[in-house]
């Protein structure tokens, strides 16, 4: 398959590898200048697990993107949230009639800033479970296991998506096909909503929040504040295995030692945050159908004090 990852950051970078690996013809986009110039001499260094490896797959800017490329078999979108817009705009030469578009980004309305550069039977929208960490320019650290749930947003895209999902499974990437990928989606956002402002403020990887005594308590009364505004729009979250699934993520063999991106974005790097598209989203969306959203709010507005006092760009 002709792949093009379209931000080849950490967690672009990890599938880029995983799925070159498996005999795909993978070509990656980003525009982190150092990053891509390492990539270019060097190749991409993976420490895998414990274990280095380099790989040599081509990189490209996205202003060296001709406009008369030859389309992509499978985008898969790895921005951060902020920066989906501009990257759609960006690969437009890149996208065919029959080119499917992956997208699995933290966090919520995604389907509709693709839908506006791609036809809705060509969406696959999902979730990953899979973590990556950049150790510096042309340099990721992939450690742990994973999962990406996906599926087609239009019923013609079906045959498509469980295809990519056989790709990702032969590309160790344990792919999943979802049966209700909305759901999928609000699911993963209560992940992401307890864990990553949370362990931002603080300071701490996931086993580290896990540990304190009101990590729970902090966890059920984000997880309720989802769920009140999901169902709003019809989604009915099933909170007692959304928190038990967030729990499980505590364990130090799992991913109990990964800082959530955001950690990552603010903390390490001084970049801006998702907060707008996690709790934020739900602060917003809570405001409009007025569900109360306190925990929301409050996370949101205090990532983005931080954001401000760390001057994040
Ligand atoms: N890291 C993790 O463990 C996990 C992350 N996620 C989610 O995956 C998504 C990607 O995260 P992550 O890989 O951590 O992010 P990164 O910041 O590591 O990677 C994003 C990359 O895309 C590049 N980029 C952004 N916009 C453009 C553009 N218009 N043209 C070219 N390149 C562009 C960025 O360049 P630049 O730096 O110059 O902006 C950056 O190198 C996020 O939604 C995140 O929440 C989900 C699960 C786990
Ligand atoms: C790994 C996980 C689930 C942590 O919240 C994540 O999605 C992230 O780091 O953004």
């Amino acid at each position: 398959m002709r792949i093009v990852i379209a931000g080849a950051g950490a967690m672009g970078s990890r599938f880029g590898v995983m799925l070159h690996h498996a005999g795909n013809d993978v070509v990656l986009i980003d525009k982190w200048r150092e990053h891509v110039e390492a990539i270019k001499k060097n190749g991409l260094s993976a420490n895998i697990n414990g274990q280095r490896s380099t790989t040599r797959m081509p990189i490209f800017y996205p202003d060296e993107i001709a406009s008369n490329s030859t389309p992509a078999d499978l985008i898969i979108v790895f921005t951060k949230a902020m920066q989906l817009e501009d990257m759609l705009q960006s690969i437009k030469p890149l996208l065919g009639s029959e080119t499917m578009v992956l997208c699995l980004l933290n966090g919520l309305g995604h389907e509709d800033t693709l839908a506006r550069y791609v036809p809705k039977k060509n969406i696959v929208l999902g979730i990953t479970m899979w973590t990556a960490g950049l150790e510096g320019p042309g340099k990721v650290k992939l450690f742990g296991t994973g999962e990406v749930e996906l599926q087609n947003i239009d019923a013609e895209g079906e045959k498509h998506a469980k295809k990519i999902v056989a790709e990702l499974r032969n590309a160790g990437l344990n792919g999943v096909y979802s049966s209700n990928v909305k759901y999928s989606v609000w699911r993963k956002a209560c992940v992401n909503g307890t864990l990553n402002s949370t362990c931002t403020i603080l300071n701490a990887n996931i086993s580290e929040l896990g540990a304190t005594t009101e990590a729970i308590p902090i966890l059920k009364a984000i997880i309720s504040e989802f769920a009140a505004v999901a169902a709003k729009e019809h989604v009915i979250l099933d909170q007692k295995e959304i928190l038990q699934h967030v729990v499980e993520t505590f364990d130090p063999n799992g991913i109990g030692l990964h800082y959530p991106s955001m950690h990552q974005d603010l903390i390490k790097n001084n970049r801006l945050t998702e907060i707008d598209y996690i709790n934020g989203a739900v602060a917003r969306k809570g405001a409009a159908y007025g569900v109360p959203t306190p925990y929301c709010a409050l996370l949101t507005e205090l990532i983005h004090a931080k954001e401000q006092i760390l001057k994040a760009k």
